[in-house]
């Protein structure tokens, strides 16, 4: 006899030849969580540990067509959203967006290599198009800079930054603090219903951190698929990714930020 269905969640995003980050990392998160994990590829990377070395998006109308092929089919209970690689794609998620419950939108716009993953002038789409619609929007401080148009270095600016960023309409802002370093405490600012929180988890000396994003996002959609709340998905995430980045710490695969652990 087999057991009941699992939960299915699915990702909008980029692969990452290098299997840190994207897709890969989001079906290992999924999976590592109990949950049947719903693919609709973006965009290809030619990636590794190192950056970047190029990128093929897929035409809008061919995502649309993945999105179809799901979303008529199989019982999709929560969606995140990583890299869309340009302005159309972001605006064709929009307009699917009454049919992506639970939508974790992680604005990716560089790659923690520093390479740009999106075409200039992207910030608009997602705010304006995009963010009114997500349950939740999770940028790194990089993201928060390039989305508001001004520099958000310190928690103090990722503070401000949630507030400001949540005026566009989303139900959760967290600003992740994972490139903050010179602290014990990795802290993410987290604005939910009008009140600023900290998310924090001891800091891990580690190169290993390719992907972190990624497994956040995926890990909170892979909560909230399961029908924990938004708080707890999100204390849950954090804590999956703490747990991910000690197992892998050591790790030497590649010459460059390596991938992280997943697994529970
Ligand atoms: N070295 C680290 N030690 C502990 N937590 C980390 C570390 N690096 C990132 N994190 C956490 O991982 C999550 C992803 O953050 P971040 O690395 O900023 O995202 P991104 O990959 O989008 O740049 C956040 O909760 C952040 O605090
Ligand atoms: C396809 C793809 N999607 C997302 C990221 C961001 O991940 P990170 O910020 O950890 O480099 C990436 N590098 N590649």
């Amino acid at each position: 006899m087999s057991g009941p269905n699992p939960p299915v969640a699915m990702t909008i995003a980029g692969s990452d030849s290098g299997g840190g980050a994207g897709i890969q990392a989001d079906l290992k998160t999924f999976a590592s969580h109990g949950v049947f994990g719903t693919s609709v590829i973006t965009a290809l990377t030619a990636q590794n540990t190192v950056g970047v070395r190029g990128i093929s998006a897929v035409a809008p109308d061919f995502v649309a067509a993945q999105l179809d092929a799901v979303l008529d089919d199989l019982p999709v209970a929560a969606v995140k959203t990583g890299m869309l690689a340009t302005p159309e794609t972001v605006a064709l998620v929009a307009r699917y967006a009454p049919r992506l419950p639970a939508l974790v939108v992680d604005p990716v716009l560089v790659a923690s290599s520093g390479d740009r993953l999106f075409t200039a002038d992207a910030e608009r789409a997602y705010l304006e198009l995009l963010f009114p619609h997500a349950a939740v929007v999770t940028p790194n401080l990089r993201e928060a800079s390039v989305l508001l148009g001004r520099d958000v270095l310190d928690a103090d600016d990722a503070v401000k930054a949630a507030a400001d960023l949540a005026a566009y309409g989303p139900r959760c802002v967290v600003v992740k603090g994972g490139h903050l370093r010179g602290s014990a405490e990795a802290v993410d600012a987290v604005w939910h219903d009008g009140q600023v929180t900290l998310l924090s988890a001891p800091w891990i000396d580690t190169a290993n951190n390719h992907g972190t994003g990624c497994t956040f996002a995926a890990a909170t959609a892979a909560l909230l698929a399961g029908g924990s709340s938004l708080p707890d998905a999100l204390s849950g995430a954090k804590s999956y990714v703490h747990s991910a980045l000690v197992r892998s710490a050591d790790w030497t695969l590649g010459s460059g930020h390596g991938p992280l652990a997943w697994g529970l």
